[in-house]
C-alpha cells in the first residue's frame, strides 16, 4: 500500500512488548538533517513511549546515508545491543547515484540483521523531492522515524 494511503505513524498494537530493559542503537545520517532530524525524533519519542529507557538508546551519525550500514555494523555486533535503527533520506538527484546509494543502503542493512541475527531496521526515505521526504517525517503522512521505532519493538517481540 502506497504510503499516501496509510500513516506511517500509525500501526497495530500486535507484538508490541514493553522494551524497558531492551538497548537501541539509532545511527543517522547527516545528509538532508532538516528530514533526518525529524526521523530521529519520532523515533526516539516512539521508543519511550513503549518503555525504552534514553539511558538505553544510543544515537551515533554518520556522514551520509551510504554510511549507515557500516554504523549499524558498528552497533549491531555489540553484544548488550538488541536492536539497530537505520534513519536516512536520499532525494533523487539529476544521475544515478541515488541508485546506487539506495541499492547499497537497503543490501547492506538487510545483511547486517542477518548477520548479527537481530532487527536492523530500514528507516530510510528515498523521495523524489523534498516536500516528498518531508511530508514522511512528521507530515501529512507521518513518520517514517515512528515506523522504524515500532518495527524495531514488534521485532523483539517476535
Ligand atoms: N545524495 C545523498 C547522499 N549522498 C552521500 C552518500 O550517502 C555518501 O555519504 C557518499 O557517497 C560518500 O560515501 N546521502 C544521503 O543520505 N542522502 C542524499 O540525498
Ligand atoms: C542521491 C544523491 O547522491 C544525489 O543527491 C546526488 O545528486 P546528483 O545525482 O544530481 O549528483
Amino acid at each position: 500500500m502506497a504510503t499516501s494511503l496509510k500513516s506511517l505513524s500509525q500501526y497495530t498494537e500486535k507484538n508490541i512488548i514493553d522494551v524497558s530493559e531492551k538497548k537501541f542503537g539509532i545511527v543517522v545520517s547527516e545528509w538532508n538533517d532538516q528530514v533526518t532530524e525529524s526521523l530521529f525524533s519520532g523515533a526516539l519519542e516512539t521508543l519511550l513511549k513503549h518503555g525504552a529507557k534514553k539511558d538505553n538508546i544510543y544515537r551515533k551519525n554518520v556522514p551520509g546515508s551510504f554510511e549507515l550500514t557500516l554504523g549499524a555494523q558498528w552497533l549491531a555486533e555489540l553484544e548488550e545491543i538488541d536492536a539497530v535503527i537505520c534513519l536516512g533520506c536520499v532525494i533523487q538527484g539529476e544521475t544515478r547515484h541515488f541508485d546506487f546509494i539506495c541499492d547499497a543502503v537497503a543490501h547492506g542493512i538487510t545483511n547486517v540483521g542477518l548477520k548479527y541475527n537481530k532487527p536492523v531496521i530500514f528507516g530510510v526515505l528515498t523521495p523524489d523531492t523534498l516536500q516528498q521526504a518531508l511530508d514522511r517525517s512528521g507530515g501529512k503522512h507521518g513518520n517514517k522515524g515512528d515506523e522504524a521505532a515500532i518495527t524495531a519493538v514488534k521485532m523483539l517481540g517476535f
